[in-house]
């Protein structure tokens, strides 16, 4: 068994007296990705925020690639390999999707201008972007933005990509092209952790499924069993199984 990519023992999060993030761990294994649901306000990009290092935990242990990587800062995370992309995509309106994954790659990865490049194109194929490279950011489509602050978060070539709700506000048509980029994503050896309110969304290319509520794990393991798990169906208030999977 080679061991896992990220492992997260008893992580806690309180905001004063309100615990947010309650004694989770749970390990993720090299190249799987790992979809994480749960109503508003479960914790879920207060979880991701704390493995990006945005945030830090009031208690527990954060270790990538082997690594204690708790106390560092997120800049320091996303140069050992941790990348992320926003909830809300902010890109450089004005400079071209090229130029704002140039600028991530430097940012992020403080890397050197022609490996910059070169992987700024690597980027672009992967996501689906390479004939809009010339185009300014602020003139894409939403689901090319979308992929946009996706590719923003691998420009730095992170082993491990957090995705925070990508799939909000694109149409039923739109969701499918996504997640064969997120797909893409995946085959390209990234390990991805995905939370999303956009259930069949992320179960078309998870591995495993984690629902959070209230901070604390109700259910993790093959997606299909936890969305079928009767704790998980209640949390999804008095819905059918269709209409629990989105
Ligand atoms: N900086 C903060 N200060 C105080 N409370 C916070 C802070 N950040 C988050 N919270 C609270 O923590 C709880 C969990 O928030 P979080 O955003 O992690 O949930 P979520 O599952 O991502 O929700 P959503 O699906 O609505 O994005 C909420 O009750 C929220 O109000």
């Amino acid at each position: 068994m080679t061991a896992p990519i990220l492992e997260v023992e008893h992580l806690g999060r309180s905001f004063g007296k309100v615990s947010v993030i309650e004694d989770l761990s749970f390990d993720l294994a090299a190249g799987q990705t790992l979809g994480i649901v749960g109503p508003n306000g479960a914790g879920k990009s207060t979880l991701l925020n704390l493995v990006g290092g945005v945030l830090a935990p009031s208690s527990g242990r954060i270790r990538f690639e082997g690594q204690d990587v708790t106390r560092l800062r997120a800049e320091v995370r996303a140069r050992r390999g941790i990348g992320r992309s926003f909830q809300v995509p902010r890109p450089f309106g004005g400079l071209t999707v090229l130029e704002n994954l140039l600028v991530a790659a430097r940012f992020a990865g403080g890397r050197t201008t022609p490996e910059a490049g070169e992987r700024a194109l690597q980027v672009l194929e992967t996501t689906g972007l390479l004939s809009q490279a010339n185009a300014p950011a602020g003139s894409l489509r939403l689901l090319d933005r979308k992929r946009l602050e996706l590719a923003r978060g691998l420009a730095s070539g992170p082993r491990l990509l957090l995705l925070d709700e990508i799939a909000g506000g694109l149409t039923e048509h739109e969701v499918p092209a996504l997640v064969e980029t997120v797909r893409e994503v995946k085959e390209s050896g990234v390990t991805v952790v995905w939370i999303e309110h956009v259930v069949h969304a992320v179960l078309a290319v998870a591995d495993q499924m984690m629902c959070l509520t209230y901070g604390r794990m109700l259910a993790l393991g093959e997606p299909q069993a936890v969305m079928n798990d009767p704790e998980v169906r209640r949390v999804y208030l008095g819905s059918t199984p269709e209409e629990a999977l989105g």
